[in-house]
């Protein structure tokens, strides 16, 4: 995989507070990465240092082969951001706001219309923003960050105040301009379970420093109920007695869940209930940071 971020040793303070603590990590092209932490983590001073709002103590930070510091112009141009809120001139329209941002990114006529289309807001774009919904103003500036056509996108907390319609249509909205455009995406949030259910990879920012999460590592556990007592077991999953009837299963996949069910039925054991055991994203938010559900 095309490595499009490299994150290096980095470090930054706040005087004498040490917010990030020699951090590194890697964002692949095509990659979505959610990026969790408490209130305070850093996640913001890490999504500014990576675009260069504000400087770096030590360490590096690289964007498709550009380093940050040394290279600012070129490593910008490879990326965009949405940090602290959309940032639109509310008392402008839809198609003067895109078109303002067109003109400092000195975009060709076609790429502004492409994003002018991509932004789905038909007529409402002749509408002052203040009038426009805040899932409204999400697709503006989605569309106006995307106008420069970036290889890596950072979002900070897009999801804040949406509702749950706005969010499943952010969310498809993201992973489908992640296929189409092949880029890579940053996204932080609060909102665990929508973070679980984008992202590729988790980074979750704890004290300064980073823990990982390969998402797709986790293994699902189902507990299925029988009409009679399992006598005959071939240990090819990992399995736990809670009752006489009731068994708790460790499955890797939906293949291996049917294969199971299978061996099962070959054993003339009638299945009464399958309950799959959601091992979300909170259990392993709550075993990083300690917190108390
Ligand atoms: N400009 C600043 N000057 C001094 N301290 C700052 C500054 N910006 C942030 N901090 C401090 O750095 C720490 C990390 O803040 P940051 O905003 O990066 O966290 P966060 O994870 O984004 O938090 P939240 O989830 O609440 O937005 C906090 O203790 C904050 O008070």
């Amino acid at each position: 995989m095309e490595k499009i971020v490299t994150v290096k040793n980095l470090s930054k303070s706040y005087g004498k507070q040490l917010v990030l603590d020699d951090i590194s990590f890697e964002i692949y092209k095509g990659e979505i990465v959610g990026f969790i932490g408490p209130n305070g983590a850093g996640k913001s001073t890490l999504m500014k240092c990576m675009c260069n709002l504000i400087n770096i103590d030590a360490g590096s930070i690289n964007i498709c082969g550009y380093d940050l510091v040394k290279d600012r112009k070129n490593a910008l141009k490879k990326q965009a951001s949405l940090i602290e809120g959309p940032g639109l001139f509310l008392t402008m329209t839809g198609l003067q706001n895109i078109k303002l941002f067109a003109s400092l990114h000195d975009v060709s006529k076609q790429r502004l219309q492409e994003m002018i289309d991509y932004s789905r807001l038909g007529k409402h774009i002749n509408k002052k923003v203040s009038a426009y919904s805040l899932g409204m103003k999400q697709r503006l500036a989605l569309a106006i960050a995307l106008l420069s056509e970036p290889n890596f996108l950072m979002l900070d907390e897009p999801m804040n105040g949406l509702d749950p319609t706005g969010i499943f249509e952010l969310r498809e909205e993201l992973r489908n301009m992640v296929n189409k455009y092949n880029m890579a995406l940053l996204i932080s949030s609060h909102q665990l379970n929508e973070i679980e259910k984008i992202a590729d990879r988790i980074i979750y920012l704890d004290h300064g420093k980073i823990n990982e999460v390969e998402k797709n590592s986790t293994t699902t556990k189902y507990i299925i109920k029988l009409d009679k007592a399992l006598t005959n077991y071939n240990n090819d999953y990992e399995c736990m007695a809670i009752d006489n009837l009731s068994y708790q299963f460790t499955i890797k996949d939906e293949k291996e869940l049917s294969q199971l069910i299978q061996n099962l039925v070959l054993q003339k054991l009638n299945i009464l209930d399958v309950i799959k055991i959601e091992d979300d994203l909170e259990d392993e938010y709550s075993k990083i940071y300690e917190v108390t559900k």
